[in-house]
Formats: structure tokens, C-alpha cells, sequence
């Protein structure tokens, strides 16, 4: 925190900075910077903002942001936690009636959190307006004692980032003012009467945002990930590639380069993307403070897809330079095992990645019958009725590989809609028959997604400023990643006959040069990553290459060496090897 304040940076920002990585198992901290200084922001009215956020920069309030239930955490209209307008007091009464309307994961809720946003129904004169934002003080602001009417609690061990207390929480009739409904888009007014906002979905908007930002972070880990397995690979020797030989860097091996080159291709592909959401996103929050929401739908959906795609991908990449990295990768001091249970949870959270990408393909359906009706449809997905292309561009060129990932996407559409139109016909129910699509749904979303990273991908290294040199590698880190990936999804472009099997084959021919071709690179790529030691904080990854040493030196901080005989030999032990058993 004192960093942040040394160099500026508002709170809101802080999650977009490595300052969240120092710490390895989680961060207490991480939604009070993220969510809440963004719900602030952005669903809270100026007069709201000069009351809280002062009191936020200055941690005096630290806040999380509560809107998953026991019950429900996906469908965001199904939870239970009222908030009741009574115009009497001019209050709203928080309540939670059942079991599963208990708050459950909130970040930072358990026990360090005095305050959240909670999203709650919003009752006034005796209607439903569905989920709506209200700041909530849950601990007393001197004693942290937790509130009358508030209960809370830390909801236990997870899988990773148990640095962090996720929380649970009830109320019992618990008795906010009114103007603690966050008022920016929608209102309730001192008789009780609604104001709608000018898009249903802007109290989403802090879930938008959040997605954003979890892409460029997915970069940032995976990054991180292959700097100690490419380092490591570089120092770490076994084996003979040739009989009699010394034992070579085991990043000679063919496998090895191509267990970790297209990870280090896809943190650019990632990051690149990230850039280009972050962009719109700043363009859409503009626009909706001017009152036009036109693009909000489009950014809703491409950060529900690339929040999938990045996630999937590091947390599968993460996850390859930990088998990478043989036995060493297992051992904690690796870095690598925290990597990972810190990363794949954003697979989950901030929407289920199954549930975004059904979002992305709900859009595609809609935008591909939009297009056929000659209706207009948003930028990223006209290329859906497009006329093709494929013929423009010399054969297996880059920009022929892309034509080839928009024809295969449009053409997945084409046949998944055409799936559910005749599975509507025989169930005559468009829900059941698009749950009886959704596997095939999904595909359309993942390959839709696909498409639009490896087109960032290209564009940027086309356009970016650099050396000749260093714009090489990039072109050739670039091909590999548009190769890697059709070649992982070549059932696509065989069915949409944009590339042949011969085509496949050359393409797998040219993945194998561009392995080798790019081995001698690996190591300056991760070194331009720029992580500090202490911010990799792996035994294995460090700049210096003493692996052997520093396993060394971290086994002798081990709890257990700190005796030569542990207590248990005492207690257990040596009981048993006398019991004669
Ligand atoms: C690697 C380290 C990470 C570090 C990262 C740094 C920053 C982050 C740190 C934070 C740490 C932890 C954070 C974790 C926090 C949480 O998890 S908070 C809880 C998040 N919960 C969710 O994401 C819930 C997911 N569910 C939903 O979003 C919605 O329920 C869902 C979109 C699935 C459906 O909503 P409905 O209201 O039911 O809508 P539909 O009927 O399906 O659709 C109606 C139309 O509305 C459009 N829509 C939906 N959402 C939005 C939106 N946000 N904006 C604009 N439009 C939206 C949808 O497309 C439909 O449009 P159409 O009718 O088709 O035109
Ligand atoms: C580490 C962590 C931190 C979190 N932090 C916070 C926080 O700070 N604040 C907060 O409010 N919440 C937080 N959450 C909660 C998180 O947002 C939810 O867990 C997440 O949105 C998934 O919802 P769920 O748990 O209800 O999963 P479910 O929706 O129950 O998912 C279970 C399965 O059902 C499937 N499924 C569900 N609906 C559909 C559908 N419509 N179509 C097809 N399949 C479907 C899913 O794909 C999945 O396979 C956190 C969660 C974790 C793990």
C-alpha cells in the first residue's frame, strides 16, 4: 500500500500493477483494490464518491464485494439477499431469509473487510427490480467488531490463495440509509419510486471490469510460469541426445521446446488482447458517461471471451511448465504449485468460464441471424455473413491462417445454428433445444475466441515499433502461436475445407523449424519479462541460474530441520519401532 501511495497509482489501478504478486498465497487486499475501488467508480454517484472513496484511498475503509451466495453465483437474478425499501425511516432492511442467501467467497470478507458492496433485490412499493449495488458498513470503523444485525465469518481452506479470508455473511434485518443504494444509473427517490438506468445490465459493470482486468493478470502469472521453467530449462541437464555425449540443457529437446515455446508465444497473444479490451472498455466507459450504451453489449462480450480463453490458457500452461520442470516443479519453493492454484480459480471465478463462453455464442447466434436478415451487427462479429476471403491472400501466409480462423468460426456458426433450428423443431422449446447444443455452442465461442486473439496477435506485431530483430522473433513467436493452434484444432479447418491435410502436414513441418528456430531465443524472451526475483520468488527461475544451491538453502528453512530429531520421533516414532508390531 505504501508503494502504491509512493508512485501515485489510485486504487482502483493497484490490480493491473504486480503489486498483488509480492504476495504468493493470495491477498487479503485484492478485491478491496479491484472491486470495490471499481464499484465505487463507477456505479456510485459523485456525492457517493466524495463521502467513500476518500475514506477507500486511505484504507480507513477497506471493502469487498459481495454478491455470490451459497445458493447461486452464476445465475446473478437468482439471489436471495433482500433489500427493502421502507419509506417510513427512508431505509433499506437487508436481509438474508434462508440458507443459501448466505454471502459465500467475497474476498477479503472473513476478517479483514469493514465494509462491501452488496448486491441485493431491490424492493420498493412492493416490486422486484432484480440485483442492484449497495455500499454496506458490515465492522465497526474503530473496534473492527462486526455490526448488530451482520454476521460473519471466514469460510475455510481452499484449494489455494488461503493467504486471502473469503468470507460469509448474513443479515437480520440489518438498516442501511437509502442513499447507500450505489445511484449512479438507477435510483431509488425518498417516496420510493425507481429510476431505471439507461441499460439493465450497468449494475454488471463491476464484473465487466474485473473480467478485463483478469486478462492482462493471466498474462502477467503465465509470464512468470515460463520465466523459472525456460530459465531452469536452460541450467538444468539430463539425459543424452546423443549416445555418449554430455548430458545436454534440456531445453535441447525437441518435446521441451515444444512443451514451453507457444506459452511464451501465447503471454503476447494474451496480453496483446488484454490491451485491445482495455481499450474498449475505456471507449464504452466514456460513451456510457455520455449516455450511450450502444457498445456495451460488444464489450460485455469480448471480455466474457477473452477472460475464458486467457484464463483456460494460463491456467494449462501454468500447469505444462510445472510438469516442465520434472520433480523440482512439485516442490513449493518452485513458485510454480502457488502459480498454479492461484491462477486456475480464475477459471472460476468472476463467472464460470462454461456459462461466459455461452454468453459469447448466445451473440453469435443472435449476430449471424442478424446478419442474414441484412439487419446491422456489431464490429467483432460481422465477419459471420461476410463474404469469405480466403482467396486474397498468398496460401498458408499469416494473414491466409487468420482468413482460415474467420472462415472455420463463421462456418462452426453456420452449422450450430442450423443444429438448433432442427433441434427446435423437434423439441419446439428454444431452451431445451439450446441446452441440447450447448457442448457445440461452447466450440463456437472457444474458436470465435481463438480468431480474435491470433488476429491481435498479428496486427500488433505488424504494427508495433521495434527493431528489425526484435520484430523478427515476435513474427516468428506469432506464426508458431497460429500454427500451434490450428494444428490443435485442425478438425475445424479440415470440415470448413480452409486447409487441406497436405496443408496440415506443411504446417506441422514448419511448427518443427520454428521450435529450433526460436530455441536460442527462449531465454532473452523470459529475460525481457523483466520479473524481479523476489516478485518470481523461485528457487528454480531465479536470474543467476544457482538452482542446486537455492533448493538447498530453502530445504534448511524447513520447520522440521530445525532439529536433528523431531518431536514425533518421541511421541510416534519410536513407540512404534518398540511396540513390536
Ligand atoms: C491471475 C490473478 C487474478 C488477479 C486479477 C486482478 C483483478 C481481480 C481480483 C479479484 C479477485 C477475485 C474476484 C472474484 C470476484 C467474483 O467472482 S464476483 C462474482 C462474479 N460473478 C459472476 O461473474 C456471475 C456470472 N453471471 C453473470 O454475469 C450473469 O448472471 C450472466 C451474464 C451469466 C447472465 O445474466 P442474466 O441477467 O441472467 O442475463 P441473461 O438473461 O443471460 O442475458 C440478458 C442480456 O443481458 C446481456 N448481459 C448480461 N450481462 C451483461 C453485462 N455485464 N453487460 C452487458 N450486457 C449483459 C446478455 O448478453 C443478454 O443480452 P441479449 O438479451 O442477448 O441481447
Ligand atoms: C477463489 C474465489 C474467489 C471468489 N471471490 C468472490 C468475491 O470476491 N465476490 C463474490 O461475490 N464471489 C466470489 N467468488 C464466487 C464466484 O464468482 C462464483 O463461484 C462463480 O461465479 C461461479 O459460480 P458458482 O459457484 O455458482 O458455480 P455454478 O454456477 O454452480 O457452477 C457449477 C457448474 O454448473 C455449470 N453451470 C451453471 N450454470 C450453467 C448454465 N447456465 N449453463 C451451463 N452450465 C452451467 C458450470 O459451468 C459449472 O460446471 C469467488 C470464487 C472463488 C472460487
Amino acid at each position: 500500500m505504501r508503494k502504491l501511495a509512493e508512485h501515485n497509482i489510485p486504487l482502483r489501478e493497484a490490480s493491473i500493477t504486480q503489486v498483488h504478486s509480492v504476495l504468493r498465497d493470495g491477498n487479503p487486499l485484492i478485491v478491496h483494490t479491484s472491486m470495490f475501488a471499481n464499484a465505487l467508480a463507477s456505479l456510485a454517484n459523485p456525492k457517493q464518491q466524495q463521502q467513500w472513496v476518500p475514506l477507500a484511498e486511505k484504507n480507513r475503509i477497506i471493502g469487498t464485494y459481495a454478491q455470490t451466495e451459497i445458493g447461486h453465483g452464476t445465475f446473478v437474478r437468482g439471489l436471495e439477499t433482500t433489500a427493502i425499501f421502507d419509506p417510513e425511516t427512508k431505509e433499506f432492511v437487508l436481509h438474508s431469509p434462508t440458507i443459501t442467501s448466505t454471502k459465500w467467497w467475497p474476498g477479503g470478507l472473513g476478517k479483514t473487510a469493514n465494509a462491501a458492496i452488496v448486491m441485493a433485490q431491490l424492493y420498493t412499493q412492493g416490486k422486484c427490480y432484480g440485483p442492484h449495488p449497495f455500499f454496506v458498513q458490515l465492522r465497526d470503523f474503530d473496534t473492527h467488531h462486526s455490526l448488530p444485525g451482520v454476521i460473519l465469518g471466514e469460510i475455510g481452506p481452499r484449494l489455494g490463495i488461503n493467504s486471502q479470508d473469503n468470507g460469509y455473511l448474513r443479515f437480520d434485518h440489518y438498516r442501511i440509509p437509502r442513499t447507500n443504494m450505489l445511484m449512479r444509473h438507477s435510483q431509488v427517490l425518498e417516496d420510493g419510486s425507481y429510476v431505471k438506468p439507461i441499460h439493465n445490465k450497468l449494475s454488471y459493470g463491476t464484473m465487466v471490469w474485473t473480467r478485463v482486468a483478469i486478462v492482462h493478470s493471466c498474462s502477467k502469472k503465465l509470464a512468470c510460469a515460463v520465466t523459472i521453467a525456460t530459465r531452469y530449462s536452460a541450467v538444468r541437464h539430463q539425459s543424452e541426445l546423443v549416445p555418449g555425449k554430455p548430458e545436454p540443457q534440456i531445453l535441447e529437446y525437441q518435446t521441451q521446446q515444444y512443451k514451453l515455446l507457444p506459452h511464451i508465444a501465447s503471454v503476447f497473444a494474451i496480453l496483446f488482447s488484454a490491451s485491445s479490451v482495455l481499450r474498449m472498455q475505456r471507449n464504452v466507459a466514456a460513451s456510457i458517461s455520455k449516455g450511450n450504451v450502444e457498445l456495451l453489449p460488444e464489450l460485455h462480450i469480448l471480455s466474457c471471451a477473452m477472460k475464458a480463453l486467457s484464463s483456460q490458457d494460463s491456467t494449462q500452461g501454468i500447469e505444462t511448465c510445472r510438469l516442465a520442470c520434472g520433480g523440482h516443479g512439485y516442490i513449493a519453493s518452485s513458485g510454480l504449485p502457488s502459480l498454479y492454484t492461484s491462477t486456475t480459480c480464475t477459471i472460476t471465478y468472476e463467472g464460470e468460464n462454461t456459462v461466459l463462453l455461452l454468453q459469447v455464442a448466445r451473440y453469435l447466434i443472435k449476430s449471424y441471424r442478424a446478419g442474414l436478415e441484412g439487419l446491422p451487427v456489431l464490429p467483432s462479429v460481422m465477419y459471420l455473413t461476410a463474404p469469405s476471403a480466403m482467396h486474397q491472400s498468398p496460401p498458408l501466409s499469416n494473414q491466409a491462417l487468420i482468413e482460415a480462423f474467420r472462415i472455420s468460426s463463421a462456418n462452426l456458426v453456420k452449422e450450430t445454428e442450423s443444429r438448433l433450428c432442427r433441434q427446435f423443431n423437434l423439441e419446439q422449446n428454444f431452451h431445451y433445444a439450446w441446452n441440447r447444443c450447448s457442448v457445440a455452442l461452447v466450440h463456437c465461442a472457444e474458436l470465435h475466441s481463438r480468431y480474435y486473439m491470433c488476429e491481435k496477435f498479428l496486427s500488433t506485431v505488424e504494427s508495433i515499433r521495434a527493431s528489425d530483430r526484435v520484430r523478427s522473433v515476435l513474427q516468428d513467436l506469432c506464426r508458431l502461436y497460429l500454427i500451434h493452434h490450428i494444428t490443435l484444432n485442425q478438425g475445424h479447418f479440415l470440415r470448413s475445407g480452409t486447409l487441406s491435410g497436405v496443408d496440415l502436414s506443411t504446417l506441422e513441418e514448419e511448427m518443427y523449424e520454428l521450435l529450433a528456430k526460436l530455441r536460442p531465443q527462449a531465454v532473452p524472451l523470459v529475460d525481457a519479462f523483466d520479473f524481479r526475483d523476489e516478485l518470481l520468488g523461485s528457487t528454480l527461475g531465479a536470474w543467476d541460474g544457482r538452482v542446486y544451491e537455492r533448493l538447498y538453502e530453502e530445504a534448511q528453512k524447513s520447520p522440521l530441520n530445525k532439529t536433528d530429531v523431531s518431536k514425533a520421533y518421541h511421541k510416534y516414532l519410536q513407540p512404534l519401532m518398540k511396540s513390536n508390531l
